[in-house]
């Protein structure tokens, strides 16, 4: 077995944030831990309030697993603050952490502040550079490289950009454009890779961005090479928006379940 870690935030309607995360973990084949960045009073129409943890208490989540169990993977989803992004990269860096999968999350889909607007320049200086890949949706990206991306060739030159932040590879998200498909660019600084999916025309996209990457870090985890990785953390999302959850009064969750697991291809025994 696999053991997975998300350090980020907690999403009290379970869609998004940890919760996600350990939904995705567990229905991928792997063991989930979590370390609690903040919590934010949230449901499927919204995000009510954000309390952030103080950075002695994210510091001691992440020593405490670091140095009791091993750890195969790890995804960083809502950091919050300048400060907490400065004590996870140096704890990270400390112990070392593997297969890290930086999802620079900013903006709610309800459109609430995730990330303090100036702690955007220390996400990207201190964690793109310890992340095998980072994930960002296209207003991330946006306010990344700070020039609007309407299509595909203006994604490719977004991922050269952010590419030259420091992150090995580049997974940008086109959730956000239109079309029948939903394209995401991956960029390694030398090729690109797209991955396609149909677009689903549904308005149950809650948590889609952290499952996506959560589902990218457990792949690794279990030792998949990252363009594997992303093609099944790909069919992995599109059956969870297929089979996501008419629940609440706004965006309904994405859903994790066992068969998810298999129809993206995956064998206990494959490892
Ligand atoms: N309606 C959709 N139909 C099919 N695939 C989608 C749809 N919306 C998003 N995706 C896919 O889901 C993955 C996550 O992308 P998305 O752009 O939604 O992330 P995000 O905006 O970061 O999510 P969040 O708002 O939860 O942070 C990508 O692979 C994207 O292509
Ligand atoms: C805690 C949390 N993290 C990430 C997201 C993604 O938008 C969210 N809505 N809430």
């Amino acid at each position: 077995m696999k053991n997975l870690l998300t350090i980020a935030g907690s999403d009290s309607c379970g869609g998004a944030g940890i919760q996600a995360d350990l939904k995705t973990f567990s229905a991928l084949g792997t063991y989930g831990m979590s370390v609690i960045t903040a919590v934010t009073a949230q449901n499927t129409t919204g995000v009510f309030m954000v309390r952030e943890l103080d950075v002695e208490m994210v510091a001691a989540q992440i020593r405490c697993i670091y140095e009791d169990i091993p750890v195969h993977g790890v995804k960083i989803g809502m950091v919050s603050s300048a400060a907490i992004i400065h004590t996870i990269a140096g704890c990270l860096k400390e112990k070392g952490a593997v297969h890290v999968v930086v999802d620079p999350v900013m903006v709610s889909k309800s459109k609430h502040k995730l990330l303090q607007p100036a702690a955007c320049d220390a996400l990207a200086q201190e964690l793109f550079p310890l992340a095998e890949v980072v994930t960002p949706n296209i207003p991330e990206a946006e306010a990344i490289i700070n020039r609007p991306i309407g299509g595909l060739e203006e994604m490719k030159e977004a991922a050269r950009q952010i590419h030259s932040l420091g992150a090995a590879n580049v997974m940008l998200k086109g959730g956000h454009l239109e079309g029948e498909e939903a394209v995401d660019v991956l960029y390694n600084g030398d090729e690109f890779v797209l991955f396609r999916g149909p677009r689903h025309f549904t308005r149950n996209t809650h948590g889609t961005g952290c499952t996506f990457s959560s589902a990218i870090a457990a792949l690794l985890g279990r030792g998949y090479p990252l363009v594997q990785a992303v093609g099944r953390a790909k069919e992995y999302i599109h059956n969870a928006i297929a089979h996501s959850l008419e629940l609440g009064q706004g965006a309904g969750p994405t859903h994790h379940f066992y068969e998810l697991y298999q129809r993206a291809g995956l064998h206990l025994d494959e490892e």
